[in-house]
């Protein structure tokens, strides 16, 4: 079937335009436009009217009978019947080729019925049933009863039950520890306790009290990370510090005092801030690593002499960051300051009393869910001698004991056993369509309210560009849409709009009813990114999706996840950073489910992921994915009898098409589409045979950003048709070019993304540019390295 063409400047002449009112403001002319379509009745309405929230959430029902009902068949429409749905004819088009989303796709082998999903399998990082207790394993009862009691955790799960004896029932030896366990399945617990259970009895030196200085510091990659640890360390220290049934005059039961207070310190805080904080004293500080560094060479009033706990949570993401001289920068400043306090001690030239024990050596804990090369490399900087310890069913603790040199080396990643792991095969065009469906099918599909989704995309544009699509896309504007394109007057408004859009939390979108959708990734000001994570998690009732970068795929706790979609797969980190992305969902024992959605030449990567899983056990069947037609999401996702999905399909592309027909927005779909290209340019050379540029056709790619045609930056000069339809030679010319246009990119834009959690040379200071440091495109560096 031949590509339709629309005509859509034309409709300003076109029979069914009502112009009603001339000059003001565009939203004026809109809303007086609207009141007369209002008046003209149904007909005019829109293309793809929202369903009714009370119609697609009934259980069992698909969105069919809402969709059916009121949805019009578009303005020009195929089906990959062959049956063009027009009803209205069209004048000959002024340079805008529209191609169908059902045509010309390459052929995909998928399967021909969708797989039957397998029941999921026993939840492998729940807490255990059975007769393990805090108690049981030396946790204080203060902190057992405030666990159950205030924090709703009865029972520990495997790692806590393998980590906290290991650490507590010999508190005199002071082992480093590496712990080793799957996502969700409360390593921060098995690290917090001990150290809020080690700390709190020196209530009992007559001296202490916050000016003591540091004595715990956790390091995390994330500044979201760190602020979710901090959040429940905070938790813990609310305790009660003396039985419930004791009285507030028996002197006898006050065995602790309200000393123990902790820190936040990351990149995006003012520094004079945590000065003043360090200043007063933080016995417990949680910090990223670069601004942790930065005190330590600059702040004075950082003590830090007496430092007992260092955990470093997350090690593989601190490798991958690249902060791995940062980190041995904290180890020889921390070596130093103590260094520095023990001679201050000894002269009595400080402010230090008597009777702290300075034999005792600071213990140092490192915690990951793999056990990746960089890992181990950085187990032998920081640990001496470590207890290597992991969760398995039967045997808690190791008891042998084995040094981290001894573990199993071998790059095998093992996902929540529960987690049900899916995906689709969508053709280039259909990618954006598909997305859409799978949303609108996930928020849908349950009778729950209050479905919490994570979408990942390659890069920053990418995520800001498909946020504000839904979000501003409206379903019935789009004459609205084509006016703007053509009315200098609104550019004024439309700058406001902008500029609005940076410091706006949460978009809605007609598309996906009653739902919120955030954002996340690194170019967003601290306090955009913490607002964001914390509305898309705090209202449990209402559904919410937050689209984001990898900056959410490790250590993020957020309640309630059900679904993990992969929009764009990991360009860094591989296989385990797809299992840490789908470790947001099926948490702590819940149940999850993970979507990938691939390209058609992107198919093989299901195999090689599936290789480098394993089960938690051996003789387990090995993780798998199943494979879901786009067709079934789609329909599904926009209902409708027969092949009625596509024309639905169809008005949703055209509507977000006409979106980015407007200036301004037509500058972030070009812009998303040439980062996700840059993106995508940095698989690393063991992953080409999967992902590569060269076997993605940029015209039907562009689609997928809502765009016409490719960006003539990449397409090449007045190839709009050649670029946009599916001739093999000009693809295979235009992706050359794009190669050749951006040679070395690879190498370089490694090069800025490990720079940017590196150390950099400052007037002889060594700092990090922690501001960036998830940044993947549209930061500065990138910009001007493509720019140059
Ligand atoms: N013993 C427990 N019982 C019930 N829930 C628990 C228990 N321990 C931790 N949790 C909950 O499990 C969730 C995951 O915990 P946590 O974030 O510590 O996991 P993690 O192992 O650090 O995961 P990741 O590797 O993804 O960072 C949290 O919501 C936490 O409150």
């Amino acid at each position: 079937m031949d590509d339709i063409v629309l005509n859509l400047a034309s409709d300003d002449a076109g029979p069914s335009r009502v112009s009603s009112k001339k000059g003001g403001r565009w939203t004026d002319r809109a809303k007086a436009k609207r009141g007369l379509k209002r008046k003209s009745g149904p007909e005019e309405s829109a293309t793809l009217p929202t369903p009714k929230r009370s119609r697609v959430q009934k259980p069992g029902k698909s969105h069919e009978t809402a969709l059916e009902k009121t949805v019009k068949p578009s303005r020009s429409t195929h089906t990959s019947h062959g049956q063009a749905t027009a009803h209205t004819p069209q004048p000959r088009p002024q340079g805008q080729i529209i191609s169908s989303l059902f045509s010309y796709n390459p052929k995909v082998e998928l399967p021909s019925q969708p797989t039957p999903f397998k029941a999921p399998a026993k939840p492998s990082n729940a807490p255990l049933t059975d007769s393990s207790s805090f108690d049981g394993l030396g946790v204080d009862p203060l902190i057992g009863a405030h666990l159950s009691k205030k924090m709703e955790i009865e029972k520990p799960t495997a790692i806590q039950r393998a980590v906290l004896p290991a650490i507590l029932r010999n508190p005199d030896v002071h082992r480093d520890i590496f712990i080793q366990s799957q996502t969700g399945s409360g390593k921060t617990l098995a690290f917090l306790i001990p150290i809020i259970q080690d700390l709190l009895p020196l209530s009992t030196l007559s001296y202490i009290d916050r000016s003591i200085g540091t004595l715990a510091i956790i390091i995390a990659p994330t500044r979201e990370l760190a602020q979710q640890i901090s959040e429940i360390l905070e938790a813990l220290l609310k305790m009660r510090l003396r039985p419930e049934d004791a009285s507030a005059d028996d002197p006898a039961s006050a065995r602790f005092t309200r000393w123990l207070v902790s820190g936040l310190l990351i990149g995006g805080n003012t520094r004079t801030h945590e000065k003043a904080r360090l200043r007063k004293g933080l016995p417990i500080v949680v910090s990223t690593p670069g601004r942790l560094l930065d005190h330590l060479q600059h702040s004075e009033s950082f003590n830090v002499g007496k430092c007992r706990w260092l955990v470093m949570d997350e090690a593989d993401r601190l490798m991958d960051l690249g902060f791995e001289e940062t980190i041995t920068g904290i180890l020889k400043g921390l070596e130093a300051r103590r260094n520095l306090a023990i001679k201050a001690a000894e002269q009595g030239a400080g402010h230090e009393v008597g009777g702290w024990d300075w034999e005792r050596r600071r213990r140092t804990i490192l915690c990951s869910a793999t056990m990746k090369e960089g890992v181990q490399n950085l187990a032998g900087t920081a640990l001496d001698n470590p207890l290597l310890v992991k969760a398995t069913e039967s045997d808690a603790v190791d008891t042998k004991n084995p040094t981290v040199a001894d573990a199993d080396a071998q790059e095998n990643y093992t996902p929540p056993a529960q987690l049900s792991q899916r995906y689709i095969v969508a053709p280039l065009k259909q990618r954006l369509v598909t997305l859409i469906a799978l949303l609108r099918t996930l928020i849908t599909s349950r009778t729950a309210e209050g479905t919490k989704i994570v979408v990942f995309f390659s890069c920053t544009d990418s995520v800001d560009f498909h946020w504000q699509l839904l979000g501003r896309a409206k379903m019935n504007d789009g004459e609205e849409a084509e006016e703007a394109v053509s009315d200098d007057d609104d550019e004024e408004e439309e700058e406001g709009k902008a500029a609005s859009a940076d410091s706006q939390i949460a978009m809605e979108s007609s598309l996906l009813p009653g739902t919120s959708i955030y954002r996340l990734h690194g170019s967003l000001a601290t306090q955009t990114r913490n607002q964001s994570l914390k509305q898309f998690s705090n209202n449990a009732a209402k559904s919410s999706i937050l689209f984001s970068t990898s900056v959410a795929s490790r250590g993020l706790d957020l309640p309630q996840v059900r679904a993990v979609v992969q929009y764009d797969l990991p360009t860094e980190g591989g296989a385990a950073e797809y299992v840490h992305r789908v470790g947001r969902t099926a948490r702590a024992g819940k149940a999850g489910e993970a979507w990938s959605i691939l390209t058609p030449s992107e198919q093989d990567w299901v195999k090689w992921v599936e290789g480098q899983m394993k089960p938690e056990k051996v003789g387990d069947t090995p993780p798998t994915l199943q494979g879901v037609t786009p067709e079934s999401i789609l329909q599904r996702g926009f209902g409708g009898k027969g092949a009625e999905y596509e024309a639905r399909a169809t008005d949703v592309q055209l509507t977000f098409e006409r979106w980015a027909l407007q200036k301004e927005n037509l500058a972030l779909a070009q812009q998303a589409f040439l980062s996700h290209m840059r993106a995508y340019a940095t698989h690393p050379s063991t992953e080409k045979h999967i992902f590569h540029v060269r076997h993605l056709h940029l015209g039907h790619l562009a689609k997928a950003f809502a765009l016409r045609d490719a960006p003539k930056s990449i397409s090449g000069k007045g190839k709009s048709k050649k670029a946009t339809d599916s001739h093999p030679p000009a693809k295979k010319r235009v992706n050359d070019a794009f190669l050749k246009r951006n040679k070395d990119t690879e190498a370089r834009m490694e090069a800025v993304v490990r720079s940017q959690g590196r150390l950099t040379k400052k007037k002889g200071m060594m700092v990090s540019s922690g501001a960036d440091e998830f940044q993947l495109a549209g930061g500065y560096n990138l910009e001007k390295m493509f720019n140059s």
